[in-house]
C-alpha cells in the first residue's frame, strides 16, 4: 500500500463517552464498543455498500402479535445483542459526516458504541406497522405475496431492496415482516446479525411458544402492559444478560505474518488470472433509487422437497462429503456447461473466485459446556474463505460420476484444511491487523476496494441444515435464506438453507448485465438443478 494522507493524520482517540452511553450502562454490560468485525458490517451500511439479508421463516401454526411480543421479550433479555443500536459519532449530521473527506482521512481505531435500546415496541420491529418509512416498497411486497401466497423469486427480489437504517435511536438493526399469520421475513442490515441468527430467532420463537406457561418469567409493570411494549429498559434492565464481548476478542482473526505471502499470491490470481464479468455493470453504492436497485440482481428460487433432500444427503454421505462442496461442484459444472459465462478463449481467464462464508462460532473454545456457543448464537459471527478454482476442472459430464466426486472431494479437503490453517479468517482478519487499524481509515479502505469495480466470481453462502422437532406444538416448517451482494464484487450469489420439513431452498442471483438475455440465467439455473438431480442420485 502506498503512503497516503490517511497515514499522516494523527490517530483520533475518542476518550469521552457519547451522551447516550453512561458509565452505568457500561458497568452493567449493556453498552460497549463494537469489535472489528461488528464495525465492518456497520461500515458496509454507513458507506452504502450492502442492503440486507433475509431469512424467510414459516411456522406450522399462526403466531399472533401478542405471542410474538412475549416471545421476543424473553429472547431479547437472554440475548441482548438483538436489542442493540449503534450510537453515532457526535456530529450534527452524522450520516454526511461518515462520508466526509475529513472522516475518511482519519483513522478511528476505537469503534462506535452499541447499547441496549431505551425501549422497544413490537411496532418498532414489524415492518407492517412502519407503513410510512416503507411506503415505496412494502405495498409491492405484500401485493406480490397476496397473489401467490408463498415465497417466490420475485418476492425475494423485492425483499432484497429493503433497508434497515443503522444508528436509529429507537429501533434495532433488524425487522420482521409479517406475510401471513404463519409466514414472516426476518430482515437484517447484517449489523450484529447473520443468517444463523435469523434462523435462531425463528427457532427460539417456536421453542418459546411450545414451552410457554401462562406466567412470564419476566413480569411487567402493569402500566407497561399495553400490548405493544416488548421492554422498557428503565423498568426491565435487571432482566437483561450482559452483551457478550465481540467474537473477535475470543477468536484470533488476524493472520500470522507467515500467512501473508500465500494471501498475496491469491490476490494476484484473483486480480490477473481470473474470470471477470466484463459485461456487467460496475459495483455501485446501494443508496440508488428503488427501481435501479431492484434491477441490479435477478433472482431465482430453486426448491427440493424433504424426500429429495434426504436422498441427496444419503448419497453425498456415502461418498464421504458434506453438502456445500457437493453443491459447489454442481454449480461450477453448470457454469461451465451453460456456455455463456466463461470466455474460454482468453489466455488470462484461468480461474474463478469463490467466497464461502462460514459460522465462526465453530472456533469458540468451550470451557466446560456449550454455554459459549449458546451465548454467541446471535451476532455477525462469520468467517469464510475466498479461493480461486481452475475453470478447466469444471468440464465434467453428468455421466462422469467418479470424476465429479473427485472434484467434490478436492473441495471438501480444502474446507477441512481451511478450518485449521487460518484461511477461514484471513480475509476479514487482514483489516483487523494493528498496523492497518491504527494507520488507516477502514471505511475508506473497504469503500475504495468495493466501489466502481468489475464484478468477479461467486458468493456461496450455505446457512446449513436445521432439523425441526415436528412433535413440538410450534415448529419451523420452512426456511429460505436470501441476499443481494450489494457492492461486494461478486456476480453470482447462492444462498442456501434447509429443514427436514419443507426441504432445501436455494436462492440464486446474478448481477445485471452478466447475461445478454434473461433466458441465459434460467438456463444456468436449470443446468445447476439438473446436476443436483443427477449427481445427488434423484
Ligand atoms: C448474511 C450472512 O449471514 S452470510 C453467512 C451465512 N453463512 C453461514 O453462516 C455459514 C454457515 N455454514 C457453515 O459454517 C458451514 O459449516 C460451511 C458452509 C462452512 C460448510 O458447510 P458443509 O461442509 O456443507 O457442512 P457442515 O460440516 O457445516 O455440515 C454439517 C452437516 O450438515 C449437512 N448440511 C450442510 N448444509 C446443508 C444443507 N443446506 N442442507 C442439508 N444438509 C446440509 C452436511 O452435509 C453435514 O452433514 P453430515 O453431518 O451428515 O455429514
Amino acid at each position: 500500500m502506498t503512503a497516503t494522507a490517511v497515514e499522516i493524520v494523527p490517530v483520533l482517540l475518542e476518550e469521552s463517552l457519547p451522551v447516550e452511553v453512561s458509565t452505568k450502562l457500561i458497568e452493567r454490560g449493556h453498552a460497549r464498543r463494537m469489535g472489528h468485525l461488528e464495525n465492518y458490517f456497520a461500515l458496509l451500511q454507513r458507506q452504502e455498500l450492502y442492503t440486507n439479508f433475509q431469512i424467510y421463516g414459516e411456522f406450522n401454526e399462526p403466531v399472533s402479535d401478542s405471542q410474538l411480543r412475549e416471545s421476543l421479550r424473553e429472547i431479547l433479555f437472554k440475548h441482548p445483542i438483538l436489542a442493540h443500536t449503534i450510537i453515532p459519532k457526535d456530529q450534527p449530521d452524522f450520516r454526511k459526516w461518515y462520508q466526509s473527506e475529513k472522516y475518511l482521512n482519519t483513522p478511528y481505531p476505537l469503534h462506535d458504541f452499541i447499547r441496549i435500546l431505551p425501549e422497544l415496541k413490537l411496532s418498532d420491529i414489524l415492518i407492517n406497522k412502519q407503513q410510512e418509512e416503507y411506503s415505496d416498497i412494502l405495498p409491492g411486497i405484500l401485493n406480490e405475496f397476496e397473489s401467490e401466497k408463498k415465497i417466490t423469486s420475485s418476492l425475494l427480489s423485492r425483499a432484497s431492496c429493503l433497508r434497515v437504517p443503522i444508528y436509529d435511536p429507537k429501533r434495532p438493526n433488524w425487522r420482521l415482516l409479517r406475510l401471513s399469520p404463519r409466514q414472516f421475513i426476518y430482515v437484517s442490515n447484517h449489523c450484529c446479525s447473520d443468517a444463523i441468527s435469523g434462523v435462531n430467532l425463528f427457532q427460539d420463537i417456536a421453542e418459546h411458544l411450545s414451552s410457554s406457561s401462562t406466567s412470564s418469567s419476566f413480569p411487567r409493570e402493569d402500566d407497561k402492559n399495553d400490548n405493544n411494549t416488548i421492554f422498557n429498559y428503565n423498568s426491565d434492565w435487571k432482566f437483561f444478560n450482559k452483551l457478550y464481548d465481540p467474537i473477535t476478542d475470543k477468536i484470533e482473526y488476524r493472520p500470522k505474518v507467515k500467512a501473508l505471502p500465500k494471501f498475496a499470491c491469491s490476490i494476484f490470481v484473483k486480480s490477473y488470472l481470473s474470470y471477470f464479468n466484463w459485461n456487467g455493470l460496475p459495483t455501485m453504492r446501494v443508496d440508488q433509487p428503488l427501481p435501479l436497485l431492484h434491477k441490479q440482481f435477478q433472482f431465482q428460487l430453486l426448491e427440493f422437497t424433504n424426500e429429495e433432500l434426504n436422498t441427496i444427503r444419503d448419497k453425498i454421505k456415502t461418498m464421504g462429503c458434506t453438502f456445500t462442496p457437493f453443491l459447489q461442484a454442481c454449480w461450477f459444472i453448470a457454469m461451465y456447461k451453460c456456455g455463456k459465462v466463461f470466455n474460454l478463449k482468453s489466455w488470462k481467464e484461468w480461474a474463478i473466485d469463490i467466497a464461502v462464508p462460514s459460522s465462526s462460532r465453530r472456533f469458540l473454545i468451550e470451557e466446560d459446556d456449550n454455554s459459549l456457543k449458546e451465548m454467541y448464537k446471535y451476532g455477525s459471527n462469520v468467517g469464510g474463505f475466498h479461493y480461486s478454482y481452475l475453470i478447466s476442472s469444471f468440464n465434467i459430464d453428468r455421466s462422469e460420476n467418479d470424476k465429479f466426486f473427485e472434484l467434490v472431494q478436492y473441495y471438501q479437503d480444502g474446507y477441512s484444511k481451511s478450518y485449521e490453517n487460518g484461511d477461514h479468517l484471513i480475509g476479514l482478519g487482514i483489516m483487523m491487523m494493528d498496523g492497518i487499524v491504527q494507520r488507516k481509515n477502514i471505511d475508506k479502505m473497504i469503500k475504495d476496494d468495493y466501489l466502481n469495480q468489475t464484478r468477479a466470481g461467486v458468493l456461496f453462502s450455505n446457512a446449513g441444515f436445521f432439523p425441526q422437532d415436528e412433535s413440538k406444538k410450534y415448529h419451523v416448517t420452512d426456511l429460505v435464506f436470501n441476499q443481494a451482494q450489494g457492492s461486494m464484487k461478486f456476480s453470482f450469489g447462492l444462498n442456501i438453507a434447509s429443514t427436514n420439513v419443507n426441504g432445501l431452498k436455494i436462492s440464486v442471483n446474478v448481477a445485471e448485465g452478466t447475461f445478454d438475455e434473461t433466458a441465459d440465467f434460467a438456463h444456468l439455473c436449470n443446468e445447476f438443478k439438473a446436476n443436483i438431480v443427477s449427481f445427488g442420485g434423484l
